[in-house]
């Protein structure tokens, strides 16, 4: 387990701090899967993962819609036949925050098993 998926999301909040540029790197590296997309201005973290089918890739969005709900912390989520696109930022501050980089550590180890 890497040291970021055992960390806890802070609570959410307007005025909380955007991760800098030097941050984003050092914390992307931790989850080198996940690229850095712009959507309409607002900086996100996305991975599609694959799987053999539709009722795989459901049961897959269940677990990260669970462990949202468990962190207080809500994703984009695409579920298609056999892909699930997940996005993690943070609407508060309209870009990324530690938490999203928790998050998306803690999506690879759901995936991971
Ligand atoms: C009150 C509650 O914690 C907030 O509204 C949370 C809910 N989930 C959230 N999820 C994400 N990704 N960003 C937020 O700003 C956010 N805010």
């Amino acid at each position: 387990m890497t040291a970021l998926e055992q960390q806890q999301c802070e609570a959410c909040r307007a005025d909380a701090p955007t991760v800098n540029a030097d941050e984003q790197k050092a914390l992307l590296k931790e989850v080198p899967d996940w690229e850095l997309v712009d959507v309409e201005g607002v900086p996100q973290l996305r991975r599609e993962f694959r799987f053999k089918n539709f009722v795989q890739a459901q049961a897959f969005t269940n677990k990260v819609a669970d462990l949202a709900e468990e962190e207080g912390h809500h994703p984009a989520l695409l579920l298609e036949f056999g892909k699930v696109t997940v996005r993690w930022w943070t609407h508060k501050i309209g870009g990324l925050h530690r938490n999203d980089f928790i998050m998306a550590a803690r999506t690879d180890r759901l995936f991971e098993g």
